[in-house]
């Protein structure tokens, strides 16, 4: 079942020293499946913020469509999840009333979100952080908080915008590691941006190549799972296609 769709998507920008409009997005038309992982890849400056802020409901589109479970969207909405690089857990709620805050937002009562709550803190190996407080803890602990609280939520689609950037390349491996075996587990649907070839085939079922605002090119991703670093560095299949997505993604 199609739960993401977007139609001929197109997005223009005024700018404001050029005095005149830019093109981010030129026609960009896309089919995610509920429960499918997608990672999108392209040089800098090819629209992937754009097009993901888009389907965040953040930026109006200027022509085209974006379709989720046959809805169009007219701006931000519990259905969708929004994971950043750089996002603001709230300082002054613990671990737990952060995770909880969507769900006590929709008014669900305090011991069924508090159980929610617990159970994406316990799949993400968070149980021990739960009284605590963001400042309490390390940037890939509070990235993996920032995962769990718009899981929590049950959005239709996960958003993801290089979520994994600022953390140290060890604590990213762990994090990817992590992701995959919750997408597993819960098999949200997930777009996810990366400027990472690596992390990109990694993580998804559909890498999608980005090119000057247009799909260039996408690859299926047929990797068995679970995924871990360990096994897939050195096999041969993940290593073919993360150079044939390398080779795209310098070529666009
Ligand atoms: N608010 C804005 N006003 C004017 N132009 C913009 C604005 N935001 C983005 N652009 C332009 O739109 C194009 C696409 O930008 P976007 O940030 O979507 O690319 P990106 O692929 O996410 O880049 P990066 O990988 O560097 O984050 C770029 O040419 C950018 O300069």
């Amino acid at each position: 079942m199609k739960t993401l769709s977007l139609k001929n998507l197109r997005k223009t920008y005024f700018d404001p020293y050029a005095g005149s409009q830019v093109t981010a997005v030129h026609d960009v038309s896309l089919d995610v499946e509920q429960g499918e992982f997608v990672s999108v890849v392209g040089p800098s400056g090819c629209g992937k913020t754009t097009i993901l802020n888009m389907i965040a409901g953040f930026i109006p589109y200027t022509g085209g469509e974006i379709l989720i479970d046959g809805n169009l969207v007219k701006g931000p909405g519990p259905d969708r999840g929004v994971v950043f690089q750089s996002f603001a857990l709230f300082p002054w709620k613990t671990v737990l009333e952060n995770v909880g805050f969507g769900p006590k937002m929709r008014g669900v009562p305090k011991d069924e979100r508090d159980r929610t709550a617990r159970e994406y803190l316990a799949l993400a190996g968070l149980s021990h952080a739960a009284d605590r407080y963001p400042n309490e803890l390390s940037g890939g602990m509070q990235q993996r908080v920032g995962v769990v609280r718009a899981l929590a939520n049950n959005p239709a689609v996960l958003l993801m915008d290089e979520p994994f950037a600022s953390v140290d390349a060890q604590t990213r491996m762990t994090l990817q590691e992590e992701l995959t075996r919750i997408w597993q587990e819960r098999k949200p649907t997930v777009i996810f941006i990366t400027h990472d070839v690596a992390e990109a085939v990694f993580l998804a079922n559909r890498v999608v190549v980005l090119s000057k605002g247009r799909v260039l090119d996408q690859i299926k991703v047929d990797l068995p799972r679970p995924r871990v670093w360990d096994h897939l560095i050195e096999d041969e299949t993940f290593k073919r296609l993360s150079a044939q997505v390398l080779q795209m993604v310098r070529a666009a």
